[in-house]
């Protein structure tokens, strides 16, 4: 797939801005702060409608405005496709496909595919569990763009239930309270499940609807790694020379021994059978697929306590082409590369790595601050263009 141009309006630093990418790799040259990441963060959005900088609608409308848009034309196997999409200050954002307003942002997901690589992606491998969590939803909704819908239902569930236990705490009983400053000691209501109260009843109707959501987004993301895993330990074996064993496992909070969506429902519902009274304690949800975790190991050691920062850097390299690889696979066609900034931070052996692997196979951008770290092969048959102040101009070297 190939991204002919896109337009820019009212976006970030970006007044108005169209751009033509006139060959398979582009160079974005410029100081800090001209918006260089902007310029990827507005393609990111195309293909994920989602920001890695976790950015709310109203901090990517350029101060001052209300409206927002990002268009972009985009040339794929089966014909040429326009995407619009439209953010407001005060109101939701809207989607289009070639000049009609979609009603599912479900519909818009998987038009365009890319993978962005930053060097916030570094904190996959330190960082918490949500990061490395919201890395694996980025990915599966664009393996699957009906994943977005699922985890939009399972998250409203969420947020429901934490509300529910939430209100129960605040209003059940001073002796109730005082039972649950010391958990150890169930209220004899919580020590039979077969007593109900109207609040027991409307909890039942939560929990189900938790575990069946939460199930479908489990056993997605089970799936998703486990065909992730082995492109990613093979692309990690051969750049760091086939002497580290890199293991990538799903570790869902709800046991996922059974294969079969009824079974993962019941061992969910137990699960919540167990933790009630803590909930209730806590007034918030601790079973689920929001407290999952995506083990990385190598060579059986947890990688956050792995290596060195160029191992590290080894790893996510690896963990991006494998990415790069999966959606080829499965869309059909390659995706998109989007690397801010991240060739600086990697070593010239993994920076030939990574550039062999990219040839002119799948449509690069690149941000840099200078043009140093590429050789002049690169610079030849790349289209390079400079990033000043939110305004794109082309440069006389290369294309
Ligand atoms: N909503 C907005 N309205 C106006 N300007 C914005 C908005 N959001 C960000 N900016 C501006 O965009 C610029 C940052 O751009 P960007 O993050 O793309 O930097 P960059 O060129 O990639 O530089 P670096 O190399 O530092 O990453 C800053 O000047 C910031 O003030």
């Amino acid at each position: 797939m190939y991204l002919k141009t896109l337009h820019l309006r009212q976006f970030r630093n970006y007044k108005q801005q169209q751009v033509e990418f006139s060959a398979p790799k582009t160079i974005l040259v410029g100081n800090n702060a001209q918006g260089k990441s902007n310029l990827l963060e507005a393609v990111e959005l195309l293909a994920t409608l989602r920001s890695h900088r976790m950015a709310r609608d109203r901090d990517l409308i350029q101060d001052g405005e209300t409206i927002a848009m990002v268009v972009g034309t985009l040339e794929r196997q089966t014909g040429i496709s326009d995407l619009a999409l439209t953010l407001r200050r005060n109101g939701r954002r809207t989607v289009g496909l070639n000049g009609e307003t979609l009603r599912r942002q479900m519909d818009f997901l998987g038009v365009l595919n890319a993978v962005q690589f930053s060097s916030l992606d570094l904190d996959l491998i330190r960082g918490g569990p949500e990061g490395r969590r919201n890395w694996l939803d980025t990915l599966l909704i664009q393996l699957e763009p009906v994943y977005a819908h699922i985890l939009q239902q399972y998250n409203q569930v969420l947020r429901q239930r934490n509300a529910f236990l939430k209100s129960t705490l605040q209003h059940q009983s001073p002796s109730l309270r005082e039972t649950a400053a010391r958990p150890q000691e169930k209220p004899l209501h919580l020590t039979s499940s077969k007593a109900q109260t109207p609040q027991h009843s409307e909890l039942d109707i939560w929990n189900a609807q938790l575990a069946t959501t939460g199930t479908r987004v489990i056993r997605r993301r089970d799936r998703a790694i486990q065909r992730l895993a082995p492109i990613a330990s093979a692309w990690h074996a051969s750049i760091s020379g086939g002497t580290e064993i890199l293991e990538l496992k799903y570790s869902p909070n709800v046991s996922l021994d059974q294969n079969n969506p009824e079974q993962v429902q019941q061992a969910f519902l137990e699960k919540i059978e167990q933790r009630a009274w803590q909930e209730l304690h806590q007034g918030t949800t601790l079973v689920g697929p929001h407290r999952d975790e995506i083990e990385l190991t190598i060579n059986q050691t947890p990688c956050r306590q792995y290596g060195s920062q160029g191992q590290q850097r080894t790893l996510v390299l690896a963990l991006k082409l494998a990415e790069l690889e999966l959606i080829e696979q499965v869309v059909g066609e390659p995706p998109l590369l989007l690397l801010d900034d991240v060739l600086a931070e990697l070593d010239p052996s993994r920076q030939n790595q990574l550039l062999d692997a990219i040839q002119d196979r799948f449509q690069t951008l690149i941000t840099t601050t200078h043009l140093g770290s590429f050789d002049s092969q690169w610079l030849n048959s790349s289209q390079i263009l400079c990033v000043d102040s939110g305004k794109i101009s082309k440069t006389v070297i290369g294309y």
